[in-house]
């Protein structure tokens, strides 16, 4: 958004990130599950709930959300994939004309810079069209520049199971394939690294302020005009005056958190906090749904294929990745192989309804203490000796809410109740999941190799047996996990459906001059890791913008006040990193890492 904005020169575009610089840490591929409860995270847990994370620290599942530059983008795993054209196609149906898969096409290709755009297709042998995949955007998209033996052996097994392989990235879904990411040359590339930073200190209209943490949109209570932000900075209360919007992208649980702040959501709900009403939008902060997964199925690999090593080589591979960008830790393990299937409750018989996420894992540390495994996992992707098979829900129906925490509602974490398996179809379908997760552990690729699968109970569902029904639906309410893609709190949708919170155009109902542009307006999530979706709408919505306001000029209804940034802010530009700005500082990262992260 601050780019594709400032692209415009008459206007000035002030970007206010609650987090820090990004630090260089988390540009390595490999590092990535040690960026979750770090400095760098929110760190949102659930509310206790009857069906889900009920064997999780205090009945608590963790939610990373990205406190930094580049948001969630920079902590996230980097896994490239739009989804299918049905998700943009039903987007449309719900009433979001625009929405459809051949309209938002063209904001996927805006962006892609696909580094490997000829070798997808050799890859595929020549499935690809050309028309799916771009190289003049921002956003570099490529194949890791490292596979290990469990990458390649993933894929021959999902081959076994009678899965095509080819690009998911074209309209097909069914099947598998190797994965590309948002890296660059085997280093993260963060939306800030993508979009931001290379305007940043060339774009005299854009002004990005770190460690701004917004604490409410300012309305003009009669008119309903969004006219600026209050945000807190340097332990000051700071306003900065829009002349033209304000789009809050805060992410699916902070946007409906400053929605209601500002006095934008349910009636009842502000006013047993005292807060103002603006505008009663009863869906602020509902239809919160997520891609959710389970624990416990796991592949224990052989001597042949387990990937540790002693500490001695990985301080070379460390070293080496430093130099080269280039060995294990420029890639993410076997966490590169996605397959889409789909179970018999999915009707569209084109349609996946379960994705299949391989993760890295220490059979010890995880069967000794799967909780604490889950929630301190930092270790590198890259040394491993089983392999996580995970089921994700990709169309869950289970829906959620977010709501304020009423004894800390400005500075607290919201309450976030998700409500992860409350519909017995999503039961149904993980089930399934689970068993065609069983099958894969079992094909002969893994057999070859001495690989098995671990048919230890967990605890909290020993008194089951492994492999019954009653086993995994305990397993799914006691170790309950997510891929973290949250969406919908701010939904888009006409103005009939009394949920909806945005419409079409992305501006709030009954709100002049206020966007929210993120993965919280997602009707329903598309099926398919969550942030290129996220970067599309960022694509679409300024271009909502750049038409609105270039049809119509700037009318000016503040004055003297009516300035884009507030000018009294004694505010001076950091331009540096926080952290790990030498090579040195990477190589010893396994000493200071903790120190200085979390
Ligand atoms: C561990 C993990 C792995 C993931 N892996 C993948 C993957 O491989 N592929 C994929 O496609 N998706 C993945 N996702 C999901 C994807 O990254 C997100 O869906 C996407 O980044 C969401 O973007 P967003 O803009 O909606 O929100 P965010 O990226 O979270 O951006 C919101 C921003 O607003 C800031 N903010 C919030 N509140 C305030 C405030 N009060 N004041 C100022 N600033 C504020 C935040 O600090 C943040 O920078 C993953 C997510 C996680 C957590």
């Amino acid at each position: 958004m601050a780019n594709r904005l400032s692209e415009i020169e008459g206007w000035k575009v002030l970007l206010l990130e609650a987090g820090i610089e990004e630090p260089q840490v988390a540009d390595v591929p490999a590092f990535a599950p040690s960026l979750r409860r770090s400095l760098i995270d929110w760190e949102f847990q659930t509310q206790p709930q009857r069906t889900n994370c009920r064997a999780r620290r205090n009945q608590r599942c963790i939610w990373p959300r990205g406190r930094v530059m580049g948001g969630t983008s920079t902590i996230n795993y980097m896994i490239y994939l739009r989804g299918a054209p049905e998700d943009y196609n039903d987007w449309a149906a719900m009433g979001n004309p625009g929405w459809s898969y051949d309209e938002v096409l063209p904001y996927f290709l805006k962006s892609e810079d696909n580094r490997n755009i000829y070798n997808v297709d050799k890859e595929y042998q020549g499935t690809v069209s050309q028309q799916y995949h771009a190289s003049n955007g921002e956003w570099t998209v490529e194949y890791y520049p490292y596979q290990d033996s469990n990458t390649l052996l993933s894929l021959e097994a999902w081959k076994e199971m009678g899965l095509d392989i080819f690009d998911q990235n074209e309209p097909r879904q069914l099947g598998a394939m190797l994965l590309q990411h948002s890296s660059r040359d085997g280093v993260r590339l963060s939306t800030n690294m993508a979009f931001v930073e290379p305007v940043r200190y060339q774009r005299k209209n854009l002004r990005v302020i770190s460690q701004a943490y917004v604490t409410r949109i300012l309305i003009n209570p009669v008119t309903k005009e969004a006219y600026g932000v209050e945000y807190v900075h340097n332990n000051r209360l700071v306003q900065a005056m829009a002349v033209r919007e304000v789009i809050l992208s805060a992410g699916v649980i902070n946007s409906p958190k400053i929605l209601m702040l500002s006095g934008i959501g349910p009636k009842q709900d502000l006013e047993d906090l005292n807060i103002t009403v603006v505008q009663h939008l009863p869906g602020v902060g509902r239809n919160l749904h997520d891609h959710t997964t389970i624990d416990g199925l796991m592949i224990a690999l052989s001597n042949l294929t387990a990937t540790t090593v002693q500490t001695e080589q990985q301080n070379r591979d460390i070293f080496n990745y430093v130099d080269t960008h280039r060995g294990p830790m420029s890639s993410t393990g076997p966490l590169q192989i996605n397959s889409f299937v789909k179970t018999s409750l999915e009707t569209n018989p084109n349609r996946a309804d379960i994705q299949y996420s391989l993760d890295s894992s220490d059979v010890g540390n995880f069967y000794s203490d799967p909780i604490l495994t889950d929630e301190a996992n930092v270790l590198p992707l890259a040394y491993y000796n089983g392999l996580t098979i995970r089921p994700v829900l990709l169309a869950p129906k289970s829906r959620g809410w977010i709501t304020l925490n009423t004894t800390h509602p400005v500075f607290g974490p919201p309450l976030i109740y998700p409500n992860t398996f409350v519909e017995q179809e999503d039961v149904l379908r993980m089930l399934e999941g689970i068993r065609i997760g069983l099958r894969f552990g079992n094909t002969k690729v893994f057999q070859n190799v001495g690989a098995q699968i671990v048919a230890n109970e967990l605890p909290a569902c020993s008194q089951f047996t492994f492999g019954t029904d009653e086993y995994f639906v305990c397993i799914m309410e006691q170790y309950t996990t997510t891929l973290y893609h949250p969406v919908g709190t701010c939904k888009m949708g006409p103005g009939k459906d009394h949920l909806a919170v945005v419409d079409p155009e992305l501006r709030v109902y009954g709100i002049k001059n206020l966007r929210v542009i993120d993965s919280s307006i997602m009707p329903v999530t598309p099926r398919a890791n969550t942030n290129t979706a996220t970067i599309m709408i960022a694509e679409k919505g300024s271009d909502f913008i750049k038409i609105k306001w270039n049809n119509e000029g700037v009318h000016n209804k503040h004055g003297d006040q009516g300035q884009s940034i507030d000018e009294s802010l004694n505010y001076v530009a950091s331009t540096k990193h926080n952290h790990f700005t030498t090579k040195y500082s990477l190589k010893s990262i396994f000493g200071r890492f903790f120190k200085s992260i979390i």
